[in-house]
């Protein structure tokens, strides 16, 4: 199976305007309604969790757990950067993560952004739940090289350093 990739946000708020409005504004409900326009207008995909099974705890990073899921009935696996409970500062952070995805989503070297897993709060409102992203078999650079750094060629190794720099270049270029 194949997921879409939502590149793309809605035009008129691509612009940096919208996006320096959007991640300097005080105000957490314009962030919010932000995703929930974006998801509604299927720019950005909503992963319904009931869908989620083979649910794996891979990893703990500066939002939360980390898990391996599989989607639907499918082989395919995703990666969940959850959230716990995100206040206002997480939630600024993710619109801020939403926009580097789309900015850097075309790169073969940078794990690709695939959509929002959501829930609704006490208050009745949107709750984000996690980043669903793409799922890196491979581990991490440090434990491949641990366990495979012997058997490289020095092609290989020349290989890495270069995707590395490559994807490194192009995180810069979008100003991270
Ligand atoms: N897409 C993925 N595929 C496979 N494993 C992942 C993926 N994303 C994260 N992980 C695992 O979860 C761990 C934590 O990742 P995460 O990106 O949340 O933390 P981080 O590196 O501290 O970044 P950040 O500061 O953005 O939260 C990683 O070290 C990795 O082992």
């Amino acid at each position: 199976m194949s997921l879409n990739k939502y590149q793309t946000f809605p035009l008129a708020k691509n612009s940096d305007l919208f996006k320096n409005e959007i991640e300097n504004n005080e105000n957490t409900n314009i962030s919010i309604d932000w995703i929930e326009d974006a998801i509604e207008k299927k720019y950005i995909k909503y992963y319904d969790c009931k869908y989620f099974s083979d649910i794996q705890e891979i990893g703990t990073g500066g939002f939360g757990k980390v898990y391996r899921v599989k989607w639907k009935n499918s082989e395919y696996y995703l990666a969940l950067k959850t959230f716990k409970d995100p206040d206002n500062v997480t939630i600024k952070e993710i619109v801020r993560e939403l926009n580097f995805q789309r900015d850097v989503d075309h790169h073969n070297n940078i794990i690709r952004f695939h959509g929002i897993s959501k829930s609704v709060n006490s208050n009745n409102q949107m709750k984000i739940d996690s980043l669903v992203m793409e799922y890196a078999d491979g581990g991490n650079l440090r434990g491949y090289l641990k366990e495979h750094f012997n058997n490289l060629t020095w092609n290989d190794k020349l290989n890495m350093a270069l995707q590395l720099a490559c994807a490194v270049s192009c995180l810069h270029s979008v100003g991270q």
